[in-house]
């Protein structure tokens, strides 16, 4: 099965290598503004690609969509140049919302012209509103938003660290924005299936010690990813590809991701059943107080997102 990616920047390029590596597509089409930086990228992955790939990667205009099982939308404006790199900025994300409009109003239609039954999966931040808006012009619910699901994977292995466990054995997602109003599940994080609070007592730690180093380092992972090396790219490389998975083997995995929600009339991340064609259902989990309170003001902050560009 053919997957497109839009946009060939640092998170775009991260997308093509994880997707390639994870051997998943059949085809990898790159299109981008410029066309010789997606022709660039294309030759030298297709050089590496026989050693451990069947995958054909090559650039590509959006005629080249047609057939496309899905498409990743990471064209557009990032963190550093959008200004976006200010802890103290309560927008966040939500600071790029603008001008990235101006870039999905100008691919989205391009796109659905040519690929109407394909996934799309906005990346671009912040991709929450971003898909509400790609589902308004596609006029279909095919969209995902990669959500939180990286976020909860830095969740992950920061609880990972302090209970000296493998990341993968710890269940614990982060709900609502991805961006500075989400929501941190602790209630039902769980490890080995005890809850994450007895599990960090059992090791002796306590929640309230732990919790807003934790909550800092994933909510800024992104600018503390900036200033090393300029760009966050390779985590959202690798959760794309595995969405991509998700998605092309019909697996009906569980994971946070940003998906249409009717109850809430806007997209956002709780976790939810994907399958071939992208969200089948969402669950709707037990919330304590506080993650009930924090989600409302997550859902505040995209409905004033979303009514901004509609
Ligand atoms: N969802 C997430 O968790 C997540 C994580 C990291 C970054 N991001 C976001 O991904 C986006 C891309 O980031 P980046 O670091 O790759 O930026 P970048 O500047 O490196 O690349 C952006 C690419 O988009 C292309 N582009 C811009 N406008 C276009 C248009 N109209 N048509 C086609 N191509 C166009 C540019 O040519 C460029 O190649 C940003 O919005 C960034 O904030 C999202």
């Amino acid at each position: 099965m053919k997957i497109g990616i839009i946009g060939t920047g640092a998170v775009g390029s991260a997308c093509a290598f994880a997707t390639l590596m994870r051997g998943i597509a059949s085809e990898i089409v790159l299109v981008n503004r410029s066309r010789d930086r997606s022709r660039g990228m294309a030759t030298d992955m297709g050089y590496g690609a026989p050693l451990s790939s069947v995958t054909k990667i090559r650039d590509g205009d959006y005629s080249d969509l047609a057939d496309a099982a899905l498409i990743m939308i990471t064209a557009g404006v990032n963190e550093k140049a959008g200004g976006a790199t200010d802890r103290n900025d309560p927008l966040g994300r939500l600071r790029l919302l603008d001008k990235n409009t101006a870039v999905y109003r100008d691919v989205v239609p391009k796109i659905v012209a040519v690929a109407w039954d394909a996934v799309l999966l906005v990346v671009t931040d912040p991709p929450d509103p971003l898909a509400d808006l790609t589902r308004r012009i596609a006029g279909h619910d095919r969209v995902l938003s990669t959500g939180t699901l990286l976020d909860s994977l830095r969740f992950r292995v920061h609880l990972g660290r302090r209970l000296n466990v493998a990341p993968a054995q710890i269940e614990a997602q982060v709900l609502g924005e991805h961006g500075t109003s989400q929501i941190f599940y602790w209630s039902g994080a769980r490890v080995g299936g005890v809850p994450i609070i007895d599990a960090l007592g059992q090791c002796g730690l306590e929640q309230d010690d732990i919790q807003p180093s934790i909550e800092n380092e994933v909510r800024f992972a992104n600018i503390s990813i900036i200033e090393g090396i300029g760009a966050s790219q390779y985590g959202i490389g690798m959760v794309c590809a595995r969405i991509a998975e998700i998605v092309l083997r019909d697996e009906r995995a569980v994971v946070p991701i940003g998906a249409y929600n009717s109850r809430y009339e806007l997209t956002l991340s709780l976790p939810s059943i994907i399958g071939r064609s992208g969200c089948v259902q969402i669950l709707e989990p037990p919330l304590s107080d506080d993650e009930h309170t924090g989600l409302k003001k997550s859902i505040e902050a995209l409905r004033k997102a979303q009514d901004r560009i509609r």
